[in-house]
């Protein structure tokens, strides 16, 4: 029986690639660490390539190791055989001590590859014969081991030593060693081992190619999902849908991801036309909050607001602004004659007539009844002012048929100005609603520019 010495595990590649592997993964640190800017294919390649290198080193060293531990037991085996073999052929020369015969037979047995010694002994440990291999400097003389009954083999680094008794008829004579080499062996070993590692490398870099492929097609519609929603996230383009493939994890992915884009171009549509509704809804009443329904004109809050703004403007610009306060004349008469209706068509047609000989900037509101303002902002002088208040009568007076009836209207206009007649809007009011009654006073359908002593309109 072979008695083998334990040699070192070899090394366990689990930490190098443990390494490796613990690269590829994301750290759990408590650090918040950047993301990782590789590509979902890079990463996969990279821990799919980490793994089966793991697995072939690991694969290599076994076969490595079960292969050396392998043949070294053939070789041990081997030699113990042609120890016993040869201490078989010496019997009968060490039994009549012929020292020549044994030399014969060591000298034929030395043929034997890797063989490093042989020494023959006889019971009184008395060396009877040997051999050693040319080169071989230092050679034991080691006694035979106590009890030597059958072969004993043991395996001293890159030794093999072989001990076998030397029997005849059952009687021992004395003892053969045999000492192998086993670096022959080993380099065969390491040489396989080297061509190995080096088709393994050959095999892992066409893998890695291999790899990036095929995971870069496995990958490609989770790849286009990605894609999809960056595309959508940057131009809000909630139209869009992502192909599906196949019936998979992706896509179920890419059809739940659709479904969730439809909800949202849904609710965008939904949003859209509920805020168009509410700013439909909002001009409204931002009409009805600053228009007249009758004549389209701006109403009296408009015309409150307006008033202040012009009067502000004015004052801050140091530059010339006036106001009309316009009334229409005998306007109960067309009421009452004609009716309310041809009343409301007159009120109407003189908004439509005063609006024509206005410039863009000049504001016309319509106060209520038959009471009208217009702001002229940013004069150059008065007289421009003056000589519009004579058109607006003119163009008022101008014959006007409602129902094929002529109207008795006409116009009578205030004028004030600001700063020269007031420096407020409460005041230029005032004046010019003071200056229409002079205006009326003196006879309607005219107009008549604030001055001092016109004294308080009539409530
Ligand atoms: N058709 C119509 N009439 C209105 C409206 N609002 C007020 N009125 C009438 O307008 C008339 C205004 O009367 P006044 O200004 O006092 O009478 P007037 O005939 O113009 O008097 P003078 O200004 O002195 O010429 C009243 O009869 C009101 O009933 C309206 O929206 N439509």
């Amino acid at each position: 029986m072979s008695n083998l010495a334990t040699e070192h595990e070899p090394q366990s590649p689990a930490v190098p690639a443990k390494t490796s592997l613990a690269a590829a993964l994301p750290q759990a640190s408590s650090r918040p660490s950047r993301p990782s800017r590789q590509s979902l294919v890079q990463r996969l390649s990279w821990l799919n390539l980490s793994v089966l290198s793991l697995t072939l080193l690991l694969t290599l060293s076994l076969i490595a190791y079960l292969s050396w531990w392998r043949v070294r037991e053939r070789q041990a085996q081997a030699a113990e055989l042609s120890a016993v073999l040869l201490s078989n052929s010496l019997a009968p020369a060490l039994a009549f001590n012929d020292r020549d015969a044994v030399r014969n037979e060591l000298s034929a047995f030395s043929r034997r590859a890797d063989l490093l010694e042989v020494l023959v002994l006889d019971q009184g440990h008395s060396l009877i014969g040997q051999w050693k291999a040319p080169g071989l400097a230092i050679v034991s003389r080691a006694a035979a081991p106590p009890e030597l009954l059958q072969a004993q083999t043991e395996i001293k680094g890159a030794e093999l030593e072989v001990w076998v008794p030397v029997q005849f008829k059952g009687e021992t004579l004395g003892a053969l060693r045999l000492r192998e080499s086993l670096e022959g062996l080993q380099r065969d070993v390491w040489r396989i081992l080297a061509l190995a590692a080096l088709l393994t490398m050959v095999a892992l870099a066409i893998a890695a190619r291999v790899l990036r492929v095929v995971q870069k097609r496995a990958l490609a519609p989770l790849l286009e999902l990605s894609r999809l929603a960056e595309q959508v996230s940057l131009g809000h383009d909630y139209s869009r849908r992502g192909t599906v493939y196949r019936q998979d994890e992706v896509g179920r992915l890419t059809e739940r991801f659709n479904e969730m884009l439809k909800r949202i171009e849904v609710w965008q549509a939904d949003l859209n036309q509920q805020l168009k509704t509410e700013q439909a809804v909002g001009q409204q009443y931002q009409q009805l909050a600053h228009y007249d329904s009758l004549t389209q004109l701006a109403n009296r809050h408009f015309f409150q607001q307006e008033i202040q703004r012009m009067v502000s403007q004015t004052l801050r610009d140091k530059g010339l602004s006036a106001l009309m306060f316009i009334d229409l004349d005998n306007f109960k008469q067309v009421n009452d004659r004609h009716g309310h209706e041809a009343g409301d068509e007159v009120l109407r047609e003189v908004a439509r007539r005063m609006q024509a000989v206005l410039r863009l900037s000049d504001r016309l509101c319509r106060l209520g009844g038959d009471e009208f303002a217009l702001l002229l902002p940013n004069l150059p002088d008065e007289a421009g002012a003056e000589h519009l208040a004579g058109r607006l009568v003119a163009a008022v007076r101008e014959p006007m048929l409602v129902h094929g009836e002529l109207m008795p209207v006409g116009a009578t206009i205030g004028l004030a100005f600001c700063p020269l007649d007031a420096r407020d809007a409460a005041g230029l009011l005032n004046r010019a609603d003071g200056a229409m009654y002079a205006a009326k006073r003196a006879g309607k359908n005219t107009f008549r520019r604030a001055v001092q002593d016109d004294g308080p309109a009539p409530d």
